[in-house]
């Protein structure tokens, strides 16, 4: 038998503890070990707790065949480590483009849960993955809901996955026909001299547009620059969102 929710042992701090309220509710509550097989699994440091979870029923005798037979689907290196480190069947989203379920974290969420992502520079397989998946559950602590509009908690701006040789111009065009506030290359400093290499190769571009009021419209006017691959505004997206609260408890948003 897995580990009740309320029974965990305590980790470092509130906010860890918060992460994984939600992320083990998430699993908790929306897998169908009958019926999935083919599981989107996200980056970051939330989701690290998904996986966790997933392995825990893996290791239980009660769900072990089901779950020895789930192909996990990464969306980056970070996440491709987490699947084998838990023991988890990986596979790749050209053997499986059709997934069942996708969890994953968030840089913030808004009322109408729409998010920002791409704050661990993954946006680009994140997005393939979660939008090849049937049902997409967001996880995140606290920090992450928006009172209102994005750009309101996350201040470091959209994430842009660019093209290397496209940089410049997309800066420009950032800068002059959508009026970002803020334009900055992202940069691996101190760990890294130069711009952050995502896991496809690109560079990612950060653009500050202050409040997001439109945030479907702001996606399609980035997305349409030449040279941007994808944008970190996922769009319509989610279908669930888990928020781990600083009291131990989780809110849920859905539609
Ligand atoms: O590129 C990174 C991803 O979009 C993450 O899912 C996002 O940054 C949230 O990460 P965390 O769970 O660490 O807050």
């Amino acid at each position: 038998m897995v580990a009740n929710v309320k029974d965990l042992p305590q980790l470092s701090s509130k906010l860890e503890e918060a992460k994984r309220t939600a992320a083990y509710n998430a699993v908790d509550q929306n897998i169908n070990f009958e019926e999935h097989r083919i599981i989107g699994i996200g980056s970051g440091s939330t989701v690290v707790y998904v996986a966790e979870r997933l392995g825990q029923y893996l290791k239980d005798p009660a769900r072990h065949e089901q779950v020895a037979n789930f192909i996990c689907i990464p969306t980056g290196f970070q996440s491709r480590m987490l699947i084998k480190e838990n023991g988890l069947q990986l596979g790749s989203i050209e053997m499986f483009p059709d997934i069942d379920i996708a969890f994953d974290g968030a840089d913030e969420v808004d009322e109408n849960m729409q998010l920002i992502k791409g704050g661990g520079a993954c946006l680009f397989q994140e997005k393939l993955v979660s939008t090849s998946s049937k049902k997409f559950i967001v996880v995140a602590d606290y920090r992450k809901k928006s009172p209102k509009y994005l750009g309101t908690n996350w201040k470091q701006g959209v994430p842009i996955e660019v093209v290397p040789s496209a940089y410049v111009r997309v800066t420009k065009d950032l800068e002059t026909k959508l009026h970002a506030k803020k334009v900055v290359v992202r940069e691996g400093t101190p760990a890294k001299a130069g711009p952050v290499v995502t896991d496809n190769n690109n560079f990612i571009i950060d653009a500050d547009f202050g409040e997001i009021h439109d945030p479907k419209l702001l996606h399609t006017q980035i997305k349409s620059l030449v040279g941007v691959v994808e944008t970190g505004l996922f769009i319509d997206n989610a279908e669930i969102v888990y928020f781990g609260n600083d009291d131990g408890t989780v809110s849920v948003m859905n539609n």
